[in-house]
């Protein structure tokens, strides 16, 4: 369970992201959304140990995880797929697999399931077909795959995903999302940042729009999906748009 209790943060003096509480259960997905500038990044870093929140909370099933560097949130069970994805121009895929794997630590925290290479290959048999492929022969497809399975292999209990479907083809961004659902299943807490409600609405157990900062709106997936008429209000669309 991700707790997060008036987390704040901002820039030279700015707040880009205005006190917010947040939670994700074990085994469910809780989507951001909102558009560009909206504070979605600020938040996921935040969260990651990337930016020091200058008030707030983040919590970990009940350990507070507040301020430690990025290494060590990731340690305690965080992990982020940041946008952009990130994968190295150099490496194979296989190499990159290789280093991102963590083996469990005797004493370490429990993870709900345990990921190695062989596993994360399983799950994404396309990156087994390019193994031997560099990071720069990659498809942007591949890439976000690779970022997913880079950070699946620290066995997070809670996954930060930030824009996965960024520059993706429709058929790829559907199977991203049925793969954030598996994730799901399998006990992860997903926090999905998105600037687009349509796909998000279809995994997300709740909701949350931040605009310029703050939190608008909080609502069920379940409600969205019967009714979406409050979350385009939310982000200002016309019916139909998202
Ligand atoms: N490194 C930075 N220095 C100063 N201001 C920043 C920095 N990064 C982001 N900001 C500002 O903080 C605010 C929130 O930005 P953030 O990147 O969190 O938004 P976002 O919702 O993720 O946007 P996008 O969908 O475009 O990625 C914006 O006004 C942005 O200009």
């Amino acid at each position: 369970m991700l707790e997060l209790t008036g987390l704040t943060a901002g820039y030279d003096g700015g707040t880009a992201l205005h006190p917010l509480d947040l939670s994700v259960p074990a085994g469910s997905v809780h989507a951001v959304v909102g558009h560009n500038g909206a504070g979605k990044t600020t938040l996921v870093h935040t969260v990651a140990g990337l930016i020091r929140p200058s008030a707030g909370t983040v919590r970990l099933d009940g350990r507070d995880v507040t301020g430690l560097p990025a290494h060590r949130v990731a340690r305690a069970g965080i992990g982020l797929v940041p946008q952009g994805r990130r994968v190295f121009a150099g490496l194979t895929v296989a190499e990159h697999l290789r280093l991102s794997y963590r083996p469990p630590r005797r004493g370490g925290p429990a993870r709900p399931s345990e990921w190695t290479p062989a596993r994360v290959l399983e799950l994404l048999p396309r990156l087994g077909e390019r193994r031997d492929n560099r990071g720069t022969d990659l498809s942007g497809g591949e890439q976000q795959m690779l970022a997913l399975a880079r950070a699946l292999l620290g066995s997070p209990r809670v996954l930060l995903l930030d824009e996965p479907s960024e520059g993706l083809a429709p058929v790829l961004v559907r199977q991203v999302h049925e793969l954030v659902t598996t994730l799901a299943d399998e006990g992860i807490a997903v926090l999905l940042v998105s600037p687009s409600p349509a796909r998000a609405v279809e995994c997300a157990r709740t909701l949350t729009v931040l605009t310029s900062g703050r939190m608008t709106l909080r609502i069920a997936g379940e409600e969205a999906r019967t009714d979406a008429s409050a979350l385009h209000a939310a982000l200002e669309l016309t019916p139909g748009a998202a």
